[in-house]
């Protein structure tokens, strides 16, 4: 069947997405099980840090303007231990770094700067200012301080600095939850013999480890029935368990292109075509609640389309922020040659030592090409237009993964 709609951008694709997008409910996990989860909620801090005046060195707690020309050492105060020694003139107790500062002292004087003499210290130059060597009570934290907003996926900082204040569990977005299905009679899986015409179904694994990368729940829903009033019935029991149903294959022009005709009965098509490449057979799909993406079958038109489209959506449910990464701007390397459509060339993009920003792509760039993907670092974003981009020339790139100082 000849499609008659328009090719809609890769901006008003995710426009229409990101509009139909629900937010997930929120849980709460240990911070145990934290990492990479969705903060739900900002995060506040319940108490000062420190919670007392610390030491920042090893050393003496003194009084900062004791004119004593010794001080006797009359305690010794470490990290975990307090005890209810009071410093006064002429006096000085042995403190750790971390150990709270005892009464009565207002600075430490590191034992670099010490000489110790029997019971007693003499301070080895002319001045002590007050606080030195102190961390004052708050003097990272304040009570009430906005510490981690939400939206932020969590890592070892986030973490490290919830458990620092006593939080013992946060509020995150589910997962979502996902369901991934393969298309096409040609699919074997690895491991198997290739029969006469048979190619492997990358895309299942591919499309699993890109999911369990991005932290979902994934159901991997077995390859399509040929047939499509049994197709249809497998994506309807995948509808009424998840968040998410991702197909690839099937959505082109062809006879056997069964996907489109059940994604059609299914529920409410919004986008068929692309204007850009790869990835111009592409399906986005509702059915209450649930969001249904039909992906090109050609693997990296899938695995673009996942990375672009489908990561914004699963960004935009568990409320991630940013939703949509702001592309960077880069410099070509070398001349290329546009297309007809919008091209999203598998790049790897460097910098050099002033801090400018430049890309290459990773060689042929067609649509059946995986390893066009493996290494790359970004997406280099070629508009359509009648003459080749010279090298020189400034475009933008969406970046997947670190600029290093070099082209690796
Ligand atoms: N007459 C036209 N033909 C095609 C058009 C078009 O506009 N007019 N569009 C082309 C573009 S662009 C793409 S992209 C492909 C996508 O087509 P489908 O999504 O229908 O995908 P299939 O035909 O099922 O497969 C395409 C290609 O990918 C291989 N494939 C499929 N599934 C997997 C998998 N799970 N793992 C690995 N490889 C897979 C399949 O064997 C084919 O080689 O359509 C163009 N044609
Ligand atoms: O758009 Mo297709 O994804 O060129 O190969």
């Amino acid at each position: 069947m000849q499609r008659t709609s328009r090719m809609l951008t890769p901006q008003e694709a995710l426009d229409i997405i990101l509009a139909h997008v629900q937010r997930l409910p929120s849980e709460e996990v240990g911070l145990m099980d934290a990492a990479g989860r969705v903060l739900a909620e900002p995060l506040y801090a319940p108490e000062d840090h420190p919670p007392f005046p610390a030491a920042t060195m090893d050393g003496y707690a003194v009084i900062h303007d004791d004119t004593s020309p010794w001080r006797e050492v009359i305690g010794e105060q470490f990290a975990g231990h307090v005890t209810d020694v009071t410093v006064t003139p002429g006096t000085a107790v042995r403190i750790t770094t971390g150990a709270p500062l005892p009464a009565g002292a207002d600075a430490v004087v590191p034992v670099e700067d010490v000489e110790l003499v029997d019971d007693h210290i003499v301070i080895r130059r002319e001045e002590v200012r007050p606080g030195e060597n102190v961390r004052p009570v708050g003097a990272d934290v304040h009570r009430g301080e906005l510490i981690v907003p939400a939206g932020t996926v969590l890592g070892p900082a986030e973490i490290g600095l919830a458990a620092s204040l006593g939080i013992a569990s946060v509020p995150v977005s589910r997962r979502p939850r996902v369901s991934v299905l393969s298309t096409g009679d040609e699919l074997v899986d690895p491991g198997q013999p290739l029969g006469p015409g048979q190619i492997r179904d990358s895309n299942r694994f591919m499309l699993v480890a890109a999911l369990q990368q991005a932290g979902a729940e994934v159901v991997w829903a077995g390859r399509g029935p040929d047939d499509v009033e049994r197709l249809t019935e497998l994506l309807r029991e995948r509808i009424a368990e998840s968040d998410v149903v991702i197909s690839s294959g099937g959505v082109s022009v062809g006879e056997r292109d069964l996907i489109s005709a059940a994604l059609r009965t299914l529920g409410t098509v919004h986008i068929e075509r692309l204007f850009m490449k790869p990835g111009k057979p592409f399906h986005f799909v509702t059915v209450g609640r649930t969001l249904l993406f039909g992906l090109p079958g050609n693997p990296v038109s899938a695995l673009v389309g996942f990375e672009i489209f489908v990561m914004a959506a699963l960004r935009a449910m568990t409320g991630q922020q940013p939703v949509i990464p702001e592309p960077v701007t880069v410099v070509l390397a070398h001349p290329i040659e546009p297309g007809d459509r919008i091209e999203y060339q598998r790049a790897i993009v460097w910098c050099d030592e002033t801090g400018t920003l430049f890309a290459r792509n990773t060689g042929p760039q067609s649509s059946a090409r995986l390893l066009s993907a493996v290494g790359a670092n970004a997406y280099l974003i070629v508009p359509p237009r009648a003459e080749p981009y010279r090298p020189g020339e400034r475009l933008r790139a969406i970046l997947r993964r670190p600029v290093h100082g070099q082209a690796r």
